[in-house]
């Protein structure tokens, strides 16, 4: 089967937030398709759709998001227009999708992933271990509270959100001392500007899924099936999958704290858990490897490990 490749005059629709974090990521799709498929950049038009999660008088608030309601805050509109077909595929970060999609569409394309670390961004010190006893930290980040917390319980957390820009003013302003970002946001930002120290994963293991692109499709487009086929790239998709299985089993979501990461190593894939109390008041970590192919049950079977170790109530907290 021959792939019936998008045209200027019939353009590939790529759906996407408005952010700039999210419009770097579609242009990434976008540049990536057209070299694979050797086609003009006008072969695809990038379709900035606005969700719950960008509404800015529920988001300025300073209200948690997990207040808002956090499952597909940031994915609902755009996956509405795929169904619909207003949009041919939709560009997402990885860690922000739920575990389980909407009937009639597959994520199932990922992109190289980037950095997985989280960066400290301070203009004062370097890493976590350099704040003053007491010192105000800020993010919105359930999973980095309760992570900085449980090794820093004299440290104060406010609700830090809005862009790199707004967050980097209120550091200045004196609001808080240290924040929080991806590296992957960094990095596909171009942001070199930002007082950041990238933080080993030993240290502080990342979300699930932190750093990859994930290209989300209708079930039945098998032309775009196609398409994004040639785009996927396998030892990312692993990865991602594993630590996707393990969060679906600890029916994570984003108000329960939870970091894994899964890394290929020799020909094995090795995946480390971690679940918190929300105050950081308790962690359970632990590991494990398996053969490539079982990654999804080795998450799942971390999973398990995690929730006998910690108690059947301890998510509900
Ligand atoms: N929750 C927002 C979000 N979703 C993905 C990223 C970063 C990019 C990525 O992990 O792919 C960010 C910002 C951040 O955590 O600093």
């Amino acid at each position: 089967m021959t792939v019936n490749l998008p045209t200027p005059a019939q353009p590939l629709k790529i759906g996407t937030r408005g952010s700039p974090l999210a419009l770097a990521q579609a242009n990434e799709t976008r540049d990536r398709l057209a070299t694979a498929f050797n086609v003009p950049f006008e072969a695809f038009q990038i379709v900035v759709i606005r969700t719950t999660g960008d509404n800015r008088a529920m988001i300025d608030a300073d209200r948690p998001l997990k207040e808002i309601g956090n499952k597909g805050l940031f994915t609902k509109e755009i996956e509405e227009q795929l169904i619909a077909g207003d949009i041919d595929i939709a560009v997402h970060s990885s860690k922000d999708m739920p575990t389980v999609q909407p009937e009639g569409l597959v994520l199932d394309c990922y992109l190289p992933r980037e950095d997985v670390r989280d960066a400290f961004v301070s203009l004062k010190g370097q890493g976590i271990a350099d704040l003053p006893q007491g010192a105000v930290v800020g993010t919105s980040s359930l999973r980095r509270k309760a992570q900085l917390l449980y090794r820093r319980p004299d440290l104060q957390v406010v609700e830090f959100r809005g862009n790199v820009q707004t967050r980097l003013q209120k550091l200045a302003n004196g609001v808080a001392e240290a924040t929080f970002l991806a590296m992957a946001g960094l990095n596909r930002l171009g942001m070199d500007d930002v007082p950041y120290t990238p933080i080993s994963v030993d240290d502080m293991l990342p979300a699930v899924a932190q750093g990859a692109i994930g290209i989300e499709r209708r079930e039945g487009d098998s032309n775009v099936a196609e398409m994004l086929a040639a785009l996927h790239h396998e030892e990312t998709g692993i990865r991602i999958k594993c630590e996707r299985a393990f969060m679906a089993r600890l029916d994570g979501s984003c108000e329960t704290p939870i970091g894994g990461l899964a890394e290929i190593q020799d020909d094995k894939i090795r995946l480390r858990g971690e679940i918190l109390a929300t105050d950081g008041s308790a962690a359970f970590s632990d590991e494990g490897t398996a053969p490539i192919d079982d990654g999804e049950k080795l998450g799942r079977e971390l999973a398990e490990r995690l929730l006998a170790a910690a108690g059947p109530d301890f998510l509900k907290r």
